[in-house]
């Protein structure tokens, strides 16, 4: 496993180390492993989507005060142009299955959950919203863009119109034990 980047603001698109993320990733092609293509088929029938959008499997391990704080899954096309492909194109769902229970900490926390409007000041905060605690074989679907209606307003200039940042999430810190998970992040269009 190598150290998981970040995205780095500008026009091209280049990933970086940051301590907002110390986990560690590995990534998992379709054809690394015969289950890799049974879990891809079954992850196209719950989104409804080819998993020609998804990015490969990407396994996590967070070991004693590692962490992924608050982001947003999607890239906003004003700070990462480089990692959007085509106008309105960007991450839209996250399939995020957790592989082991963890002792202590290391939940998967929604601040803006439960109808929690308070601007996010502190990405670092596990303290409000939903907070999801990893159960081994357990799986969550979360959604970063708006449904296809409020995307259909959008001004065709607005790049960042059809993005919820309501869906900003963050792994917390795991406090005892280990963190294994794995990832699908899926895209609207090529
Ligand atoms: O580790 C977690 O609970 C969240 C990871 C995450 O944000 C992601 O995979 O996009
Ligand atoms: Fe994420």
């Amino acid at each position: 496993m190598g150290r998981s980047t970040i995205a780095e603001a500008g026009n091209e698109a280049k990933n970086g180390v940051g301590s907002a993320r110390t986990s560690s990733t590995a990534w998992l092609s379709k054809t690394a492993d015969p289950l890799v293509a049974k879990i891809r088929t079954r992850v196209a029938e719950l989104v409804k989507l080819p998993m020609e959008l998804a990015e490969d499997m990407q396994v996590l391990h967070y070991s004693k005060n590692q962490h992924y704080w608050a982001h947003h899954d999607f890239f906003d096309p004003n700070i990462y142009r480089g990692f959007v492909t085509s106008p309105g194109q960007n991450r839209f769902i996250t399939v995020f299955f957790y592989l082991s229970d963890v002792e202590e900490g290391g939940e998967t926390v929604f601040p803006f959950a439960n109808g929690d409007d308070r601007r996010v000041t502190d990405f670092a905060d596990c303290s409000r919203g939903l907070k999801v605690k990893p159960k081994a074989g357990n799986a969550i679907i979360f959604y970063s863009m708006l449904a296809k209606r409020q995307q259909e307003i959008c001004p065709p200039d607005d790049l960042g119109c059809n993005l919820d940042v309501r869906s900003l999430h963050g792994g917390c810190d795991v406090i005892k034990g280990d963190k294994w998970a794995a990832n699908y992040w899926i895209a609207n269009k090529k």
